[in-house]
Order: structure tokens, then C-alpha cells, then sequence
């Protein structure tokens, strides 16, 4: 698979930048201002072929025989990812899974910052919560100090779209929305956030989003339904997943493959 829109890079490498970059932050905090490619690669438990491979994709970072400049290699990495700006971010669904990601601040230290809390519960709705304080600007040796945390309240799904509208009119439209209902509301839900302009959908709940029906359950045209989720992106989370494969593994661990590319 490769990343959409940027033909030839395989979603792996994608992946693979997200954990060089949590080294390179490792790396940081010890104050350490070099590093190479093999140094990454010992650390990502990949080869110093993949990791230079990797980052040939996005730019040449690097002095050959010099290694890189950790401070350098973090920050164009956090560029590249798309981390050194803000990202307006709801959570739909705040049970016990978007309860925990609200009140987790490891999104907050990239600028994704909560600015709306749904769900349907009666009981829930008008419910503060409170979320991590959103970082504002990147400089070049980190992050800016954080604002204070703060306090949303918990709205109902039906008011998403106006929500996100007043949110528009005050130039900070929503970015992406945390999908945490139970699977049989997960369509439903979706099409709430897509009708209400939310262009990336991080579904947490193991069920796959199509783009069928509207957010009262009707079929729809397939004409009005694919100009809404033109340019949507949807991405799954499921760490059962990773509990499935690890069982698996450990099972047949003969059979844990090399990446193909790494062998490339
Ligand atoms: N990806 C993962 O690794 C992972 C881990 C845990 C749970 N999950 C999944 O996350 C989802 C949530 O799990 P949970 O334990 O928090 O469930 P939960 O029942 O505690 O909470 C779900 C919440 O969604 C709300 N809801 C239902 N329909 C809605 C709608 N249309 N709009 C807005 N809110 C709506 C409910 O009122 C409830 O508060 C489930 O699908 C679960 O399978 C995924």
C-alpha cells in the first residue's frame, strides 16, 4: 500500500518515520546531537539500509559519512509528518474509550488539540471533561510551553455540524474526529462527522466505515455520498489486531517475515 496522493511510498515508511521520530525525541532528552542510520536502525529493529531508504523518500537529511544532526533530522521529520501544526480534533463517542483519550495528554504534546466532546447519552450530554491543553508552535529546539488545561463540555452528535460550523467561522475548523462508538453506531456516527465537514476519521471502533448510508440510516445517492467523502481519509486502530499477530507469532515464530522492502 502506499500513501495516498504521493505515488511510491509505501504506508510502512510512514510508519517507520512516526517511531524515528519518537528516537530521535529519545535521543534529544539525552542530549545526544548526532546519530546515523545505523544508530536508528539498531533502535528501530530495522536495517540502516531501510532507514536511509525511508528518509530518501521525503528529502536528503543527511551528510554522507557525518550521520545527522538530531535536532536537524527531528525537526524536518515533525515537518513532514504534518506535526508542526494545530489540529482541531473531536472525540464522538465518550465512553470508556473517549474518556481515556481525552484525559490522555500524549496527543496534545503534536498540537492535537480536543476541541469538541459527543455522544448520544443523555446522561452524558452537558458533562465537562477535561482535556489536555493544546501546544501552540513548534520552534526549532521544541515545543512551546503549554496553556492551561481545560474543560469541554460533552454535546450531543446532533450538534456537530453547527458546532463545526461556529468552529469554521472562527478559523479553526475541525481537522479530524476520534471514532469511539460501539461498531453497529459506527456508520451512523461517521456520517455525522463527514456531513459535518470532518475530512480524517480515526476509527477506533473494529468495523469498517463505508460511506453508504446518511446519519439517519437512509441509502443515499451515490453522487451525494462520494462528493462528501471525496478526499476523506479513514484510518483504523485496533489493538486487537496487534494481540491477534502477537498469539500468532509466538505461536509459529518461524514464520515472522522480514519486510519485503527491507530486503529490496
Ligand atoms: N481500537 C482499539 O484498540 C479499541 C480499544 C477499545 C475499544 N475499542 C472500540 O471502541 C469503541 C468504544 O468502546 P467503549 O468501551 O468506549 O464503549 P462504550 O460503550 O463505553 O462507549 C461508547 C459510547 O459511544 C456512544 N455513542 C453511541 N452511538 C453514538 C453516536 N452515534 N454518536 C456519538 N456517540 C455515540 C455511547 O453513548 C457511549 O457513550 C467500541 O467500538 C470498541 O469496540 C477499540
Amino acid at each position: 500500500m502506499t500513501v495516498q496522493g504521493v505515488p511510491g511510498i509505501p504506508t510502512a515508511a510512514v510508519s517507520r518515520l512516526v517511531t524515528y521520530l519518537r528516537i530521535l525525541e529519545e535521543l534529544e532528552r539525552a542530549e545526544v546531537p548526532t546519530t546515523s542510520s545505523g544508530a536508528l536502525a539498531e533502535r528501530a529493529q530495522v536495517s540502516a539500509f531501510q532507514v536511509r531508504k525511508d528518509l530518501a523518500y521525503f528529502g536528503r537529511f543527511g551528510t554522507r559519512g557525518m550521520g545527522y544532526t538530531v535536532s536537524v533530522l527531528k525537526r524536518e521529520l515533525t515537518r513532514v509528518l504534518g506535526l508542526n501544526r494545530s489540529w482541531s480534533v473531536v472525540i464522538v463517542g465518550m465512553g470508556r474509550l473517549g474518556q481515556a483519550i481525552a484525559h490522555y495528554p500524549g496527543a496534545s504534546e503534536y498540537q492535537f488539540g480536543y476541541v469538541g466532546l459527543f455522544d448520544v447519552k443523555a446522561e452524558l450530554i452537558g458533562t465537562p471533561v477535561d482535556v489536555p491543553a493544546q501546544r501552540e508552535g513548534v520552534s526549532g529546539s521544541g515545543l512551546a510551553a503549554s496553556a492551561q488545561p481545560r474543560q469541554l463540555n460533552i454535546q450531543h452528535i446532533r450538534d456537530l455540524t453547527a458546532f463545526a460550523q461556529q468552529q469554521a467561522a472562527q478559523g479553526r475548523a475541525i481537522d479530524m474526529g476520534f471514532l469511539a462508538v460501539p461498531p453497529e453506531h459506527a456508520q451512523a456516527a461517521a456520517q455525522s462527522m463527514v456531513e459535518a465537514g470532518v475530512k480524517g476519521i480515526l476509527n477506533f471502533a473494529p468495523t469498517l466505515i463505508q460511506p453508504a448510508q446518511d446519519s439517519a440510516g437512509h441509502e443515499r445517492g451515490l453522487q451525494e455520498i462520494s462528493d462528501e467523502w471525496r478526499d476523506v481519509m479513514v484510518e483504523n486502530v485496533d489493538f486487537l489486531v496487534g494481540m491477534k499477530r502477537l498469539a500468532f507469532y509466538m505461536l509459529n515464530p518461524q514464520l515472522r517475515d522480514q519486510d519485503p522492502e527491507e530486503k529490496a
